[in-house]
């Protein structure tokens, strides 16, 4: 049996959220075609406890499937606003934004712990093969009504390995079912999905695939993230070189259990709810999208070609749980995982490149297409540089790096802003940094396309169009910074401010 704590073992993991009250069974039975979204939507845009749909409308025999929705969305109190994702990696629920990225950077610099091959496990309960799959019968969810397919494939992690076996990869990317036996789906260039699928495209062999739905909580986040593994040629890049697998490990602290698949050599945490294997196309590419993406829109008709997925096997729990990305507007997991694990990888390489970058965070009120970088004061004034230096510095570095690959703003920001709130940034934003002469434009670095202004705007969709906007003051670059906020922290003496805290609900206001 492996493990099962929450962050271990996703079945655990929503019992966890039904003991938080984090969790809304629903029994009735739900259609999978748009009425589990729509209800998976309003939970998004209204931090509510996650749908389990317990009963949808063409579940199959042997309890394939059920589908928990915002698996990683925000809770509404804000004293355990980052709950959910705190139980991804056991945490208190009230840990805050920092304390999880902290977590998830704390394996950047600690040995990789490998995973455990282990003989069997729950994802072995039940095993479909071959002409028993039927994936139109499978009751996949439809998610916005003018996607391009049936997404069933939003919060599952893909499973490619390098050719020489040195590099497996764990990550998310979207794929809706194609027919009865494939999906298809986002592969893009520099995603490490793509840098494996260009390495088989040389090998003249279709890539060995598994896709694990339900996998333990911990997995699925650095799933989530740009880690540093290795470079296209397989050598190890930076410091680490390891796999989410073995960095999973180091965070968690625990050896991940795998098993073998039963059609291929790759291996997929035992405790999965279900596992597709099989293998991702070099050749057969077939209609995608639309869908409804991290940045709020579908564009109705924007359907391209994209590898497609065959599926040979599958293998799934009893009474298998689905979880699903509702994706869209603020706020889900593409803007609670994509932006803050971005943002956060982001600053470990400024620091590996020797800037004294102290925090960052993806403020979803830039539907994290921005992320704020917070310097160290004190340590900005001892490199004696200057605005323009550093926005070319910052700019080159992050917007030439994988990890900067979905950001197209970097906002730089001095220690006396929270860079987890949105409020702070856009105040230091609006008022420190002068349009034009404060910011740096990049126009020849990698582009995001699926932010609208690319892919639907007036340039290139995969080139340009990024900007570094300084808004750090001349101050804070020489003498420190010359202003007094005006605000109670900063414009009344320590005294007086304790005096009026003391008096606060004797005046007859409610408690802050
Ligand atoms: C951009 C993405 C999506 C979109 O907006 O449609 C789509 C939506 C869903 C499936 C909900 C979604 C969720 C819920 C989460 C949490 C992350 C993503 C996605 N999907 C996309 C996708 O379809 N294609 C893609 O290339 N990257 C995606 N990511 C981000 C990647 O996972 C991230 O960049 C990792 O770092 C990649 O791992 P490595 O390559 O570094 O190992
Ligand atoms: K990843
Ligand atoms: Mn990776």
């Amino acid at each position: 049996m492996s493990p099962t704590s929450p962050h271990m073992n996703f079945r655990s993991f929503v019992e966890a959220l039904r003991q938080d009250g984090d969790l809304v069974s629903i029994h009735r039975q739900v259609d999978p075609h748009l009425e589990a979204a729509a209800i998976t939507r309003l939970v998004y845009e209204h931090d509510l406890p996650a749908p389990l749909f317990e009963n949808l409308k063409g579940a199959q025999k042997h309890g394939m499937f059920r589908i928990l929705g915002a698996p990683a969305a925000l809770r509404k109190d804000p004293a355990t606003r980052y709950g959910r994702l705190a139980r991804h990696l056991a945490l208190p629920p009230t840990a805050s934004m920092k304390n999880i990225l902290d977590k998830m950077l704390s394996a950047a610099d600690q040995a990789p712990i490998a995973p455990t091959i282990v003989p069997t496990g729950e994802c072995k309960e039940n095993i479909i093969e071959g002409d028993q799959i039927h994936l139109e019968q499978l009751p996949a969810p439809f998610i916005h009504k003018d996607d391009g397919g049936k997404y069933i494939q939003t919060y599952g992690m893909h499973v490619v390995q390098s050719p020489d076996g040195k590099w497996t990869n764990w990550s998310i990317a979207r794929a809706m079912i194609k027919d009865d036996k494939h999906l298809v789906g986002l592969v893009i260039e520099p995603q490490h999905i793509w840098q494996i699928h260009q390495l088989w495209k040389k090998e003249g062999r279709d890539c060995p695939w598994a896709l694990c739905f339900g996998v333990p909580p911990a997995a699925i986040m650095a799933a989530s993230m740009p880690i540093r593994t290795y470079d296209p040629a397989g050598n190890v890049a930076g410091a680490d070189g390891v796999s989410e697998a073995s960095y999973v490990g180091s965070y968690t602290g625990e050896s991940l259990q795998l098993v073998k698949c039963e059609t291929n050599n790759l291996h997929v945490p035992a405790s999965t709810e279900i596992v597709f294997e099989g293998t991702l196309s070099i050749t057969e590419r077939a209609p995608e999208g639309p869908f409804g993406e991290m940045h709020g829109y579908v564009f109705p008709g924007d359907t391209h070609d994209w590898p497609v997925y065959n599926v040979d096997c599958i293998t799934h729990r009893d009474d298998a749980i689905l979880p699903m990305s509702a994706c869209g507007r603020l706020t889900d997991e593409t803007h609670t995982l994509i932006g803050a694990l971005a943002a956060a990888e982001i600053a470990n390489v400024c620091r590996q490149a020797g800037l004294p970058v102290k925090d960052s965070f993806s403020p979803f009120e830039s539907q994290v297409t921005w992320v704020a970088l917070q310097f160290d004061d004190a340590k900005l004034r001892a490199m004696k540089t200057n605005s323009q230096e550093l926005r070319e510095k910052v700019g080159n570095l992050v917007f030439n790096h994988k990890s900067g690959y979905t950001i197209h703003r970097l906002v730089l920001v001095g220690d006396d802003i929270d860079v987890y709130d949105g409020k702070d940034i856009m105040w230091a934003f609006s008022t420190r940094c002068r349009p034009g002469m404060d910011e740096t434009f990049f126009e020849d670095v990698k582009g995001f396309p699926l932010v609208p202004y690319m892919s639907h705007g007036n340039g290139s969709p995969v080139k340009g169009g990024k900007v570094v906007s300084d808004a750090l003051m001349p101050s804070e670059y020489t003498t420190g910074r010359d202003w007094v906020a005006a605000d109670f922290d900063n414009s009344y003496p320590e005294e007086l401010k304790n005096q009026v805290l003391a008096q606060w609900e004797n005046d007859g206001f409610a408690p802050l």
